[in-house]
């Protein structure tokens, strides 16, 4: 595919030319630095993740959210002090909206950790997953999708360094030996459902990049830098890449976080995705990468959202978000880190 049969506005990135000879990879960085300072999202192939792995994904995804909700309450996220498992449509909310979206999280799956009074508070974002019982295929499934997913986002990562002028291992020092790998399935009833447009209110995402599988139906739109939308239609065998807040902050603002959201489907239509967010260790601290001059001249600076302050200490960041998306979580396990406010304010969940 080229990227004039593409029927979308957003530029195709072939990762396989990061590995062809040298002269083809140097074309490919070339176009991939242009691409990464226009826009921050884009449509990713040659990522070499089997179709039959992916057809298993949106296939089983379908029959965990066709489960009878009780099935699919037994792993409800408020079980989880890690904020792991699942939550039903319309119980969280971006800016304040409601989003209509149910979804099942997971991230790298590990030992609770002992939390004694000085353990760092992120601490608590590790710990196991919440698998259902009547699906037992989608644990492993998902284990091995969330493994290709990691490995196709730290090869963009890499070609993305590269294109920064760093040696292609320069954000290693902040992913290894374990990146925060937070997998979502997700599913967006019809607007008969919804009551509103609003699959998932306008956001940014965190991390480094964002790996996302999309099934059939559209729903996905882009705000460009000049504040135009544009639609992300899915296309077969390709994923949205798109660059999160870590970058924007690396690099000063010469990679954008673009803000994206997701109109949910008409009525009687549901869409599903699965989402998936690099990002680094959690006990790092979010380096600004000295670009050389001629990138540095289109440094943009860091966008400030009074409504989203960002930390550079990542897991303060995510776990900061995820206090917030979750409150019920929150205040059933971690009642300690909140201020009186959040304890006595509304028990519904905010996205971002
Ligand atoms: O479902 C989608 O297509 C996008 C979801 C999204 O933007 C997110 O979960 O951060
Ligand atoms: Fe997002």
């Amino acid at each position: 595919m080229t990227i004039h049969t593409l029927p979308v506005h957003l530029p195709l990135v072939d990762i396989s030319r990061f590995h062809a000879g040298p002269a083809e990879r140097e074309r490919f960085i070339s176009d991939l630095r242009k691409i990464l300072h226009d826009h921050g999202f884009f449509y990713l192939t040659g990522h070499g993740v089997e179709p039959q792995l992916i057809a298993d994904v949106i296939a089983n995804s379908k029959r965990f959210f066709a489960l009878p909700l009780e099935k699919k309450l037994e792993i409800e996220m408020v079980k989880s002090p890690h904020f792991r498992g699942y939550n039903r449509a319309g119980y969280e909310r971006t800016r304040g909206q409601q989003d209509w979206r149910e979804q099942l999280d997971i991230n790298t799956e590990s030992e609770p950790v002992e939390i004694g009074p000085d353990t760092p508070a992120w601490k608590r974002l590790l710990g196991p997953n919440q698998w259902p019982a009547a699906l037992p295929e989608l644990k492993p499934l998902l284990l091995a999708y969330q493994a290709e997913v990691t490995r196709v986002g730290i090869d963009v990562l890499k070609a993305i360094a590269v294109a920064l002028g760093q040696p292609e291992d320069a954000f290693a020092q902040i992913y290894e030996p374990q990146p925060s790998q937070l997998l979502k399935i997700i599913r967006y009833p019809g607007r008969d459902v919804a009551k509103t447009d609003q699959g998932v209110g306008a956001h940014k995402d965190g991390g480094f990049v964002t790996v996302l599988l999309q099934d059939t139906v559209p729903g996905l739109r882009v705000q460009t830098e000049d504040g135009v939308w544009l639609d992300a239609p899915p296309v077969p065998g390709t994923f949205v890449i798109n660059t999160g807040e870590l970058l924007e902050l690396a690099t000063n603002g010469f990679v954008r976080a673009d803000v994206h959201d997701v109109i949910a489907p008409p009525a009687g239509v549901e869409r599903f995705s699965v989402a998936f967010f690099l990002g680094s260790r959690y006990d790092a601290t979010i380096p600004v990468i000295d670009l050389p001059e001629e990138l540095k001249r289109n440094e943009r600076g860091v966008t400030v959202d009074p409504l989203n302050p960002i930390f550079r200490e990542v897991g303060q960041n995510h776990l900061k978000s995820r206090l917030r998306s979750h409150p019920d979580v929150a205040r059933a396990h971690h009642a300690d880190l909140l201020t009186p406010e959040q304890l006595a304010g509304e028990a519904v969940a905010t996205a971002y």
